[in-house]
């Protein structure tokens, strides 16, 4: 298998590592908006605003990544802090969406008796 980190080449100018992050941020940013649908759907699924933020599931996510991280030659610690600035804001927009439907009559969640 090709590890990520092995697919960078040696560049010796700014041009060409610029040229490489903007393909990967062609890459990336259809990524992120797809997974920012799944926000969405968390915020109608989930439909209460005390489960959005999910300690447990976060963690999972972190150990899962770095162990990802690692198998393709990155450095895990890095990885760690880009996804847990991203759920941060992951986090956020699933409130600003719980409440984006809640305007557009998602009723909410029936209290436990
Ligand atoms: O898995 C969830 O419960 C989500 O809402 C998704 C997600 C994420 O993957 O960004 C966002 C917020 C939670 O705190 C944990 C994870």
């Amino acid at each position: 298998m090709t590890r990520a980190i092995d697919k960078v080449p040696h560049c010796n100018t700014m041009a060409e590592v610029r040229a490489g992050v903007n393909a990967l941020d062609d890459l990336l940013v259809p990524l992120l908006v797809e997974r920012s649908g799944y926000m969405t759907q968390a915020a109608r699924v989930k439909n209460d605003e005390s489960l959005v933020r999910d300690e447990a599931r976060i963690e999972t996510i972190v150990q899962r990544v770095r162990a990802k991280a690692l198998a393709q030659g990155g450095d895990p610690a890095l990885i760690e802090r880009i996804y847990r600035a991203l759920m941060e804001c992951s986090i956020a927009y699933e409130h600003d969406e719980l409440a984006r439907l809640r305007a557009a009559g998602l009723a909410p969640k029936k209290e436990h008796a």
